[in-house]
């Protein structure tokens, strides 16, 4: 068995993962609440890993009321050495068509109306995020989506996390496009940076479903349409996960190789004797490696 322990989180269409072994299902709650679903402990291909599903069996939750606190402080509780999100998106690029994946390694945040940090007042943090994902998962993930038969693969590029549950205006799909936005959804944003404050190196496969509404000559995106999509992408999304684990199985884990493990060691500045007992409590996973002396 590897040291490998792969978190992983499911996105639209991916409520679950197909041929996992020795299941096992568990409802946690968190400091910050309940995650969005019931953690699953499996393995597959002998590798261990911990599935969560972000908007819940059903689709119940909207991107707005997702508890990204409590989904990262559950799989980090969970010993997860590694965080892989899988999300659908719109294309903002001609040469993203739907079907293609993206391995995002940039992003530009505006959501507005989340929860953003495990830190605040009587302990406060500021972790780098310009470099905001794992350099060696997502290496991982592009080869792994490649290997899935997946035609499209873009190695890089920057996803623009936006606060909806409604799409875009023309007016803004354009915008993005202008600022150099290769694609858009709704909840990279701030699972990413709160998974940075966890210390937990964190890959995204973006997976296209439409254009977006920037094209005068395709309908505008609509649920039915990404339904339609997302169903052939879920299917490569599962062989995808298979041939990431078969690569982790035979590679033993090293430390990461951009020191996300060990971010909070030049990122915390409120002084020791400043600190609220009662924060530094809810603390306990995230930033217990820094805080328990
Ligand atoms: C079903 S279309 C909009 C919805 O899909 C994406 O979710 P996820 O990132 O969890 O796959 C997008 O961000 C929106 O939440
Ligand atoms: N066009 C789009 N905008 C935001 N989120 C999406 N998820 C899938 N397609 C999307």
């Amino acid at each position: 068995m590897s040291a490998w322990k792969l978190g992983i989180i499911g996105g639209s269409g991916l409520y679950a993962l197909d041929g996992l072994e020795n299941l096992r299902e568990e409802r946690v709650t968190t400091p910050w609440g309940q995650p969005s679903a019931p953690l699953v402990h499996a393995t597959l291909k002998g590798v261990e890993l911990v599935f969560l599903s972000r908007h819940d069996l059903g689709h119940k939750i909207p991107p707005s009321d997702i508890n990204y606190r409590a989904n990262i402080d559950a799989l980090k509780r969970a010993g997860v050495t590694d965080v892989l999100s899988l999300s659908a998106c719109g294309s903002l690029r001609e040469d993203l068509p739907p079907g293609a994946f993206m391995v995002v390694d940039q992003y530009v945040d505006r959501t507005f109306a989340r929860e953003k940090s495990f830190f605040g007042t009587g302990c406060v943090a500021h972790v780098s995020m310009a470099r905001p994902v794992c350099s060696r998962l997502s290496a991982m993930a592009g080869a792994a989506a490649r290997a899935a038969g997946v035609e499209t693969v873009a190695d890089r590029g920057t996803y623009l996390a936006m606060e909806g549950p409604q799409f875009s205006t023309k007016a803004e799909s354009h915008l993005y496009r202008a600022w150099g936005m290769d694609v858009i959804g709704m909840t990279n944003m701030p699972e990413a940076k709160l998974a940075r404050e966890a210390e937990l190196p964190y890959a995204s496969v973006a997976m296209v479903t439409d254009y977006d509404c920037w094209r005068d000559d395709l309908a505008e995106v609509n649920v039915t349409d990404v339904l339609a999509i997302l169903k052939s992408n879920v299917v490569r999304a599962q062989e995808l996960v298979r041939h990431m684990t078969s690569a982790m199985a035979g590679a033993k884990r090293e430390p990461c190789p951009d020191g996300i493990e060990t971010v909070l060691d030049f990122a915390l500045i409120t002084a020791p004797e400043a600190r609220d007992p009662g924060l530094l409590a809810r603390l306990d996973a995230v930033a217990g490696r820094v805080l328990s002396n």
